[in-house]
């Protein structure tokens, strides 16, 4: 189902005042230069996170340490860590279902508290990493009714949303279907349906493409760039696939060991190597290949898409074939 209840302040956790080691490098993150488009970054972000820490009982350490970040209306953002580094945690935040050992969450200008909790939830919708453990109902049907059900929806509006939200995941069809007799793909897009039929403005979705296929994963990437560029909606995604960042993300959050590190365009994250060395991570494939060739002496930029790479290459190749008929 689509919004399990938690409760906002079930979390224990006890506040204890920490003096500021933030050493955050924020990189100025303008944007995807590289195609010359300009973000709107003013006004009031949709999502903004001010200091805020969390603390795990039991645990002598927080899981997040002084996030700062913003996210205005129509960004796409990769949040990219590794195991570990706090992603779930910060998304867990961002929909209300942990509490804060110290900071805030801001949606919309309005600090996020137990008594707006239902209209945040409303605003931001969050896909888990598991679709267990959000898809619950026996039916298709009903288990992406569930969320607009609780808004109060009356039922003719319901059936409309659960209708649009299966064709826009391309699931028309698997109404009666029980969710645990499908597969981790089909699953995962039932709880993105569960999520677009509340019509949330910002998606959080924690991992997911992990443990999917290549073409189930390429179907989902395809249907989150679609709920974007059709539906407007904002969109946080976290995952260890460097691969594919470039391809949705325009900014770039790089946590480690609950701080954020940077914040950044894919260019701008990818063109520096000791920030990923830092944080585990690693440049996407085709970056590495214009590395090893730049290693080889070739005088290449470093590109991060296959398009880029692809006209790169070309270029060297045309650049080649001049000297070759100069001589
Ligand atoms: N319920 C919990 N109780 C105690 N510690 C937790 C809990 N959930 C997460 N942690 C700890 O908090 C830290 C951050 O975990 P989190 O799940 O947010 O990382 P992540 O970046 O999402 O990792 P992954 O990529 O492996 O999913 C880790 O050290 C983890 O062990």
């Amino acid at each position: 189902m689509s919004t399990p209840n938690f409760p906002y302040d079930s979390e224990e956790t006890e506040t204890f005042p920490k003096e500021s080691t933030d050493k955050t490098s924020q990189i100025s993150g303008t944007g995807s230069e590289k195609s010359g488009k300009t973000f709107k970054r003013s006004g009031i972000p949709v999502l903004e996170v001010k200091d805020l820490c969390h603390r795990y009982p039991h645990l002598d350490s927080n899981a997040l340490d002084r996030i700062n970040l913003k996210v205005f209306k129509g960004e796409r953002v990769a949040v990219l860590g590794a195991n570990g580094a706090g992603k779930s945690t910060l998304f867990k935040h961002l929909n209300g279902i942990l509490r804060p050992l110290s900071g805030e969450v801001l949606i919309k200008g309005e600090k996020m508290t137990k008594k707006n909790l239902r209209k945040c939830r409303e605003t931001v919708g969050i896909v888990f990493q598991d679709p267990d453990d959000q898809v619950l109902a026996p039916s298709v049907e009903e288990d992406i009714a569930f969320g607009p059900i609780n808004m109060g929806l009356p039922r003719n509006e319901v059936e409309r949303r659960v209708k649009e939200a299966l064709e826009m995941v391309g699931l028309t069809g698997f109404e009666e279907r029980a969710p645990h007799h499908l597969s981790g793909g089909q699953k995962k897009l039932v709880a993105i349906a569960g999520i677009l039929a509340m019509r949330p403005e910002v998606i959080v979705l924690d991992e997911p493409t992990a443990g999917l296929d290549p073409l189930s994963s390429a179907r989902v990437l395809e249907l989150i760039m679609k709920m974007n560029r059709k539906l407007g909606i904002t969109l946080l995604l976290s995952t260890h696939d460097v691969d594919v960042v470039p391809y949705f993300a325009e900014r770039v959050f790089v946590l480690h060991h609950g701080r954020l590190e940077a914040d950044g365009s894919p260019n701008e994250i990818f063109s520096d190597p000791d920030l990923l060395r830092k944080a585990h991570l690693r440049l996407p494939r085709v970056a590495e290949v214009f590395e090893m060739l730049q290693q080889k002496g070739l005088n290449v930029n470093i590109q991060i898409t296959a398009e880029e790479a692809r006209d790169e290459i070309l270029q060297l190749v045309s650049l080649g074939h001049q000297k070759v008929k100069l001589e």
